[in-house]
């Protein structure tokens, strides 16, 4: 006999779309929105006999929490993410008694308006709304929201130098460099139960730490990603700590000598791995 200590079950990248139609006029009048997220949903509790027994009795098919995926889409009237993520993580909480915990992780990618029609949109792969809800029996809704995949860089104003020096150190210090990166931040939304301008904070705490990462000369990603968590913890009070990754892919100058050419701090080999790992969390006070 052997324990089993956790498990989990669900659907992961259940990819649903969903126009946000006011259908007041002929569709090609309409101005619509479109929403695009792959879901996971995972659900905890009730079903250890399912590993130790085969007893599938509580086994909620993860093929039907795929189908409420897109029926609560329908029925659902949300207008962002992390309210479909709620309304989401909440239904299976109250339909299925035994289940205990429902994490619904939500990797969303933003369609923009394409040259002001009301019905075309432009969109990127790179960057994705990240939102995760967990909604745990007997205690309050959690939520954080983020983003994960924005390309950043700086091509001046950015420096290291008099970092640790011993035997296994060779790079040299830079007094003007490139910092490129691809920034992942989330933070847990305060009240999350009860709030509908998730896209407000969302907006809010995007702006700050993008403005933070161009407003000032940076001498490290660290000292650059502290001052962003901080400017984001200042311009909302909706949040109280934020998590951030930001890794140093690194630009190398290359040296052009042997080619009998200056580099001037203008040509670099891109190196996406190794990357430099940085990551931290910022939490509001003291
Ligand atoms: O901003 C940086 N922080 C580091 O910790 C580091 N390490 C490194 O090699 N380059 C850099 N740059």
């Amino acid at each position: 006999m052997h324990t089993l200590t956790h498990s989990t079950h669900g659907k992961s990248r259940v990819r649903v779309s969903k126009i946000l139609r006011p259908r007041e006029k002929p569709a090609v009048e309409e101005t619509h929105r479109f929403l695009e997220a792959a879901v996971e949903v995972l659900l905890e509790g009730g079903t250890d006999a399912a590993y130790t027994d085969g007893d599938n009795a509580n086994v909620v098919a993860t093929d039907t929490v795929k189908n409420t995926v897109f029926a609560l889409a329908r029925d659902t009237d949300y207008d962002d993410l992390p309210t479909f993520g709620r309304v989401l993580a909440n239904h299976f909480l109250s339909r299925y008694e035994h289940v205990t915990k429902v994490t619904v992780a939500m990797e969303g990618h933003t369609w923009h308006r394409l040259l002001d029609c009301p019905h075309a949109f432009t969109g990127s792969d790179a960057e994705a709304r990240r939102v995760t809800v967990v909604a745990e029996r007997g205690q309050p809704l959690r939520l954080a929201d983020g983003f994960g995949g924005l390309m950043l860089a700086k091509t001046t104003a950015t420096s290291f130098e008099n970092f640790h020096r011993d035997a296994y150190r060779t790079l040299p210090d830079a007094a003007d460099r490139v910092l490129a990166t691809v920034l992942t931040a989330s933070w847990a939304v305060n009240g999350s139960a009860d709030r509908d301008d998730f896209d407000a904070v969302f907006a809010t705490v995007r702006g700050a730490l993008l403005t933070a990462f161009v407003d000032h000369h940076s001498v490290s990603v660290q000292a650059t990603l502290y001052r962003m968590a901080s400017a984001a913890l200042d311009a909302t009070d909706a949040i109280d700590a934020v998590t951030m990754s930001m890794p140093n892919k690194h630009h190398l100058p290359v040296d052009l000598s042997k080619l009998d050419r200056e580099n001037d701090n203008v040509v670099f080999q891109v190196t996406d791995e190794p990357a430099g790992a940085i990551q931290a969390t910022v939490t509001r006070g003291r």
